[in-house]
């Protein structure tokens, strides 16, 4: 493969540049390479004379940061070179015995019986690294001509010394730059029986990473890296106190589509793994004389009362927070969703404090939305479901009043002697004379039966002089079977008009008013015969109103109860309810009721 004019991996290790930067602020950092055999992933850690890789660009950086940050040069570089194959660790910058992997309490997994080379520049770390490189295992194969056949774990630790105000702090920093051998399948490689072996051993442990970063992304408490022997060395790394690039190698060609998608599968796993960075390996350093001793000493002190200080600060703080939160919370339930996670952050860290309320509030936030819509949503319901009932009811309201309405329209006409107003419409119209004539003949009877039945009295005070004596005799004949000849039609332009009619109404009334209340007395009395004026016993009723009160009402006093004469005139709810009454009568009780109630 040709070698491209601008070193590309300037822009790779632009992933390592930070991981770097916090080795040196005492960190752990870890660069792994991970993709399929002949990807490219030794070029890119260690790359060529003319396009230097991850591992050399990371090297350089740090001797060249080291130098500026600490203090006269005071810094020390440890290096050490590992390979794991088929299974077992071995020292690549002095080759011998296997070597044993040990846990560490303060160190984490160690190989014990490695060697650590302290490198002063970066020059000599290079020519370290070659000699490593030229004791790695490597074997030519189907998909590469030197494919690694194992993986390799370069580990660089720094330590060196910074100033902060008059004392000095010691801080320790690892970097751990891993090139992994490439996942393979067997017939892409060999069928032969050691590189099979060898195959087998890479994608085991491969594999033992692919369920690391699993269960570290689905956050598991047991995670198995004693499964094989490159997650033990890679525990710290994956899971602890560390930051860490995982750089996903990937092979162009079309025959690698199935290589391609499993990195880039276990790559977007691996981002997913959230890690706990601790404090910095940071220690201060103690002077040797005695003066130098007792001023640190002093200063320490000093720094632990203004941390005191702060302390109290933060706390007084957040106890003014809650308070405030605790005032909220009773004021509204909306703020006490918001703000009750605040009562309980712990007072321990400001930073993780802030962090904490932010997401409570954010969360209680968005809880609250949800609920809102929620609300709303079910309002818009009800909402709905009672426009229509009110729309039903104001419809069937709309129809019951416009039915009474021409009942009572029909009852006025048929008291003045007028037919019902769809009859006269009809009967102008010319259009089937007869059948209007029995309808109305039919109501005509069925009201005289009516009249004839009530009491005298109520047929008085329902205005009994606005009955025609016709219409009476009428309604007598009829209730004793004889037919009465049909209503002779009043043509529309001699019908009288409602206020002429009514005056004329008033007029005829008033002399039989008394005969009207001794009428009163009996039930189912005969039609009343009009008495003459020197007949009349007295000018008061016996309910006490006075003949000029009585004089006053008029036809539409029937339904008025605020009338002088209401308890003369009205239908009393008893009487209606004993005999049937012109209230009774079709389409008027229907309409006067409400009224009447
Ligand atoms: N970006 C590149 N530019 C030029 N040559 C490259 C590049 N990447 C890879 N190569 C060449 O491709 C070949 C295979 O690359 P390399 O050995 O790095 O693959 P690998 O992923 O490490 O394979 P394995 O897992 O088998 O060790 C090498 O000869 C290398 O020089």
């Amino acid at each position: 493969m040709r070698e491209p004019f601008v070193n590309f991996l300037i822009y790779v290790y632009c992933s390592t540049a930070d991981i770097v930067e916090g080795v040196l602020q005492g960190r752990n950092g870890t660069v792994f390479c991970y993709g399929a055999t002949g990807a490219g992933k030794t070029y890119t850690m260690l790359g060529s004379t003319q396009n230097p890789g991850v591992m050399v660009l990371a090297l350089k950086d740090l001797f060249a940061k080291l130098r500026q940050q600490s203090r006269e040069g005071d810094y020390v570089v440890h290096l050490s070179y590992l390979e794991v194959y088929n299974e077992t660790v071995r020292d690549l910058l002095s080759p011998g015995r296997p070597l044993v992997l040990r846990e560490d309490s303060k160190q984490g997994t160690v190989a014990a019986g490695l060697t650590h080379y302290r490198a002063y520049s970066a020059d000599e770390v290079m020519a370290l690294l070659h000699q490593g490189n030229q004791n790695r295992t490597t074997e030519p194969t189907r998909a590469n001509e030197t494919s690694s056949r194992s993986h390799a774990i370069l580990q660089v630790t720094v330590e060196y010394k910074v100033q902060r105000d008059s004392h000095y702090l010691r801080r320790t920093g690892k970097l751990s730059l891993i090139d992994l051998a490439g996942s393979e399948r067997a017939l892409a490689t060999d069928q032969r029986t050691i590189r099979s072996l060898e195959g087998a051993n890479i994608n085991r442990s491969l594999l033992a990473l692919s369920s690391c970063i699993n269960s570290l992304v689905e956050g598991k408490r047991h995670i198995p890296f004693r499964n094989s022997k490159l997650t033990q060395l890679l525990k710290d790394s994956l899971g602890g106190a560390c930051q860490t690039a995982m750089i996903a190698n990937i092979s162009p060609s079309n025959l690698s589509f199935g290589e391609t998608q499993n990195t880039l599968h276990w790559a977007d796993r691996a981002k997913q793994i959230r890690t706990k960075i601790t404090d910095v390996n940071e220690e201060v350093q103690v002077p040797e004389s005695d003066s130098e001793q007792a001023k640190l000493l002093l200063e320490v002190q000093k720094e632990n009362q203004q941390l005191r200080m702060q302390i109290a600060r933060l706390q007084q703080k957040l106890l003014s927070i809650e308070s405030s939160a605790i005032m909220a919370a009773r004021q509204s339930p909306a703020a006490a969703a918001i703000n009750t996670p605040l009562c309980w952050t712990p007072a321990s860290d400001t930073k993780a404090i802030k962090h904490d309320e932010c997401r409570a509030v954010e969360e209680s936030l968005r809880k609250r939305i949800r609920v809102l819509e929620k609300e709303k949503e079910s309002a818009c319901q009800e909402m709905a479901v009672r426009e229509e009932e009110l729309t039903s009811i104001i419809s069937s309201l709309q129809r019951g009043h416009s039915s009474q309405i021409r009942n009572k329209d029909d009852f006025n006409r048929m008291l003045y002697g007028l037919k019902p107003k769809a009859q006269a419409d009809e009967q102008e119209n010319g259009n089937n004379a007869f059948v209007k004539r029995s309808a109305f003949e039919r109501q005509e009877s069925s009201r005289s039966a009516h009249t004839a039945a009530a009491g005298s009295a109520r047929r008085m005070t329902l205005g009994g002089p606005l009955l025609s004596n016709s219409y009476l005799s009428n309604a007598k004949s009829n209730q004793a079977g004889v037919k009465r000849p049909a209503a002779p039609s009043t043509p529309a332009s001699t019908v009288k008009t409602r206020r002429s009619r009514i005056l004329e109404a008033e007029e005829n009334r008033q002399p039989q008013m008394p005969q009207v209340q001794r009428q009163n007395s009996g039930r189912n009395s005969k039609i009343p015969i009009p008495p003459s004026a020197s007949t009349l016993p007295a000018p008061k009723t016996p309910t006490g109103i006075s003949k000029e009160a009585l004089k006053k009402r008029t036809f539409w006093d029937i339904t008025n109860a605020n009338s002088p004469s209401a308890p003369i005139g009205r239908c009393t709810r008893s009487n209606s309810a004993a005999t049937p009454s012109m209230l009774l009568q079709p389409g008027f009780l229907g309409g006067r009721r409400s009224l009447l109630q």
